[in-house]
């Protein structure tokens, strides 16, 4: 197969993990008879700095041509700590997400056996984790109206969702039921807020077309409790875009880090393969960050061309990594840390 695939490698250690993505994948290809043409495009501070926005026209004609995006991740600190700055790094991904159709971000959560013991939560409470988060990635309060009003000393972001949103996600979540645990959870804030409680009607309203599927309907506050209580309790979850944003780093914690957590975004056409961390700027430039959120995404992404057996052999590359203690320091548990690009090296030679 030969595929094109959008690089967009963005700032803090967006270029060094999608270093290692890049090397994975290329092995992967070798090995099995594909053709990656890599199309590297800017995004987030970097193209602020080079163009003056985060998400330049050029960058979304290479994403929107390709087959698939690969995405390290974005942001600086200069923004961070800069509340007045009107073009954000952040705002990139979020055009990024809304030009391309992406409103399904899946967000898996699994444990690793070599990690089982190195949690802080205990082993029985997490072993044989394997939940999905599908985050609804294009509506909420991400994308509602916002500003200020009284001179500026009130501020709003509103939380906006149409029933059709509502649908298409839950349509997702329940065929994505269907193909694992057969058990749905919604999650929702209905006791108050509004937007949630046309979440919970619109899906009670779709249960009867799946009737082999378990629906059950939590509050937000109550998951967030459960999550870390009973995660293998727990199959397909479907929830809106802020709470599925909070609740997946939360959800690190049962893999073991956020340097393991991969996600795939996607809509009708293409798809963009992002770990869900950000870019991570205490750890820029130091060759420490773990590459492995992203080399999962990559898997992802093959798996999501029905390449499942590219996918696979990256996924048996990173578990015996793991089980090696071929680790960045955020695994090493006070032994010996392995650099971000030896541990790219050590995956794309194990292939
Ligand atoms: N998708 C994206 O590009 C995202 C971008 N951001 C942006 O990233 C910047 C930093 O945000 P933070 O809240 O600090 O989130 P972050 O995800 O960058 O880092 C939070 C913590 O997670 C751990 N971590 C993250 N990635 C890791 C990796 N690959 N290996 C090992 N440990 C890792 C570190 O302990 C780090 O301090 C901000 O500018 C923020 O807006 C935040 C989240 C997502
Ligand atoms: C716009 C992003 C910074 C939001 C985020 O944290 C994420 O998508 O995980
Ligand atoms: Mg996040």
């Amino acid at each position: 197969m030969k595929l094109n695939i959008a690089l967009l490698a963005g700032d803090g250690i967006g270029p060094e993990v999608i270093d290692q993505a890049v090397k994975v994948s290329d092995a992967v290809a070798k090995k099995f008879n594909h053709e990656i043409n890599w199309r590297p495009a800017l995004t987030g501070a970097a193209a602020i700095d080079a163009v003056g926005e985060p998400y330049p026209d050029e960058t979304h004609e290479i994403c929107a041509s390709s087959d698939a995006v690969l995405f390290g991740a974005i942001g600086h600190p200069r923004f961070d700590n800069d509340p007045s700055a009107k073009v954000r790094p952040e705002q990139g991904l979020l055009k990024m997400r809304k030009k391309l159709g992406l409103f399904a971000n899946v967000r898996p959560t699994f444990t690793f056996p070599s990690l089982l013991d190195k949690s802080p939560l205990k082993r029985e409470r997490i072993e044989g984790t394997d939940l999905v988060f599908l985050r609804e990635l294009t509506g909420g309060i991400y994308f509602g109206e916002k500003g200020r009003r009284d001179e500026g000393e009130t501020a709003f972001d509103n939380c906006v969702y149409t029933r059709a949103e509502v649908q298409r996600l839950a349509k997702k979540g329940f065929e994505l039921a269907m193909t694992r645990g057969k058990k749905l959870c919604c999650v929702d804030k209905a006791n108050v807020l509004e937007t949630s409680r046309l979440w919970r009607e619109t899906v009670q309203a779709m249960e009867k077309e799946y009737p082999e599927v378990e629906v059950s309907y939590e509050f937000v506050d109550a998951v967030a409790m459960r999550l870390v209580q009973w995660p293998n309790s727990y199959d397909v979850l479907i929830t809106e875009n802020l709470f599925g944003d909070i609740l997946t780093d939360e959800a690190s914690v049962i893999s073991g880090s956020m340097g393991l957590m991969p996600s795939a975004s996607l809509g009708s056409n293409i798809g963009l393969f992002e770990p869900i961390h950000g870019s991570y700027p205490q750890a820029t430039g130091l060759n420490i960050a773990n590459p492995m959120a992203t080399v999962l995404s990559a898997a992802m992404m093959f798996e999501n061309f029905g390449l499942q057996k590219e996918g696979k052999a990256i996924r048996d590359a990173v578990n015996s990594a793991l089980n090696k203690g071929i680790v960045t320091e955020d695994l090493a548990d006070g032994g010996k840390a392995f650099g971000t690009s030896e541990v790219g090296d050590w995956l794309s030679k194990n292939i």
